[in-house]
């Protein structure tokens, strides 16, 4: 399976906001292969569209247990089309986060503790559900890719 090189720093397509997943079609299936493959290679634990250059409104959250998330837990790689941030808790957290496409950094992040997310699935199906911790923070890490948001522009 193709993977794709890591737009970083400095790509127009990281600060573009990525257009909404209309096709649930082969298409999509490829592309998510090739996300998942590319993510996969660079260990890491998420990965958005926008990060190989495709400027769309999907993305993938796999959380493992990591050293600076030891307690992180171990899951099935979720593909999250369209995804949505329903609501956040009022309690925020700061987590140490890197990120794929600004190398060799690692910056503290306030993120909800837990979300309310709704997501569809690569047949379009609509899930909702609730997130917590390092699943939660790479959600809100990955929605921030699919809006033009890298970690850079966070922290300022
Ligand atoms: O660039 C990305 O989106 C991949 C990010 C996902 C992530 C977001 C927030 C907090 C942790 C990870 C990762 O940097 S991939 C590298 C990595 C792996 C394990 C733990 C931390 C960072
Ligand atoms: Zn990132």
């Amino acid at each position: 399976i193709q993977t794709a090189p890591i737009a970083i720093t400095g790509d127009p397509v990281l600060y573009q906001k990525a257009a909404p997943v209309i096709a649930f079609d082969v298409a999509l299936h490829n592309l998510t292969q090739t996300l998942m493959a590319t993510m996969l290679q660079a260990r890491g634990v998420g990965i958005a569209a926008p990060q190989i250059g495709v400027s769309q409104r999907l993305f993938i959250v796999a959380s493992r247990p990591n050293e600076r998330y030891p307690d992180a837990p171990l899951m099935e790689p979720m593909v999250m089309v369209n995804p949505v941030l329903l609501s956040g808790s009022s309690e925020w957290e700061l987590g140490e986060e890197g990120c794929l496409s600004v190398p060799g950094k690692r910056l503290s992040i306030a993120r909800h503790l837990w979300i309310d997310a709704q997501w569809q699935d690569l047949q379009g199906n609509t899930h909702s559900g609730r997130l917590h911790g390092f699943v939660a923070r790479i959600f809100q890490h990955e929605l921030d890719h699919l809006d033009g948001i890298t970690l850079i522009e966070r922290i300022t």
